[in-house]
């Protein structure tokens, strides 16, 4: 039987009084597009923030290709493999594509000086930056040395995603990509998205647009109050179930609550 690439056991993390999550389950396959719908307040980014380090969950266990990980940082799921893009998208728009996409970890010359000390790279760079680009067909952009604030928001989206499909190995988690794009761009973003899935790395997606997790996902990790509901298969399940499913107005037969 195929194995979770990602998987998670009874994750709890409590603010004060609050109860993010609450005994957890979760599970990614490889290849998969899963999204993670739920209403405002469910506890969708707490649940991928630990799973991508940025939160320390009280309880509860992770294994990323069957090992147990206990990630301290975003830097270490990153080093791991996992690629967080956030709605905020984390870049300088005052630097360029190129810089954008190896913010962090920037390639130096070879140097007997410190790592540190060692001249920038910028040709391999932007080499590597337009492979990148031209491989998920986003040449649309022209120039790797454009500053980001002169892109639309779609093509940022776009740079965000081809920064997290040539670093993140293993898992790339979306939080809301298409949240604050118009139709076309967030056409072209949903295309990019099968694009990486294509390409054999599995996507987490979050997001509050049904007929965008309609379109892409493979199954739909329901989750309310906490933890996961279940777990749909969109081509089985009518939209309306699946809203009905995360705001409490139904409840889904409990076998769905396998993975
Ligand atoms: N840093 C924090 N401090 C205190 N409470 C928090 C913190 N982060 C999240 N919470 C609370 O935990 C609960 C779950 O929040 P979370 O952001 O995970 O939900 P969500 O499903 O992602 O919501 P939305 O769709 O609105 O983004 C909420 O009640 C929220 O107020």
């Amino acid at each position: 039987m195929t194995q979770p690439i990602l998987k998670a056991r009874n994750l709890v993390k409590r603010y004060g009084r609050v109860t993010a999550l609450d005994h957890c389950d979760f599970e990614l396959m490889p290849g998969e597009i899963l999204a993670v719908i739920g209403d405002n307040g469910a506890g969708k980014s707490t649940l991928i923030k630990a799973l991508s380090g940025a939160v320390i969950p009280d309880e509860g266990t992770v294994e990323l290709d069957g090992k147990p990980i206990r990630f301290q940082s975003p830097i270490d799921a990153r080093e791991a493999g996992i690629e967080t893009v956030y709605q905020t998208l984390a870049m300088s728009p005052a630097l360029s594509i190129a810089d954008n996409m190896f913010m962090g970890r920037e390639l130096r010359k070879p140097g007997w000086r410190g790592q540190i000390l060692r001249q920038l790279d910028r040709a391999r760079m932007e080499a590597m930056a337009r492979e990148k680009l031209n491989e998920l067909g986003l040449m649309t952009i022209q120039n790797i040395n454009q500053a980001v604030e002169t892109l639309s928001g779609g093509q940022r989206q776009g740079v965000a995603v081809a920064r997290a499909a040539a670093f993140g190995s293993k898992v790339i988690i979306l939080d809301e990509p298409t949240a604050a794009l118009g139709v076309k761009e967030s056409r072209r973003v949903l295309e990019l998205i099968q694009d990486v899935r294509s390409r054999g790395i599995p996507i987490i997606l979050i997001s509050h647009n049904m007929p965008h997790v309609f379109e892409v996902a493979d199954r739909i990790h329901v989750h309310r109050l906490g933890k996961r509901l279940c777990v749909i298969d969109p081509k089985q399940h009518e939209m309306s179930d699946a809203v009905a499913y995360m705001t409490g107005a139904k409840d889904p037969d409990p076998a769905l609550n396998a993975a």
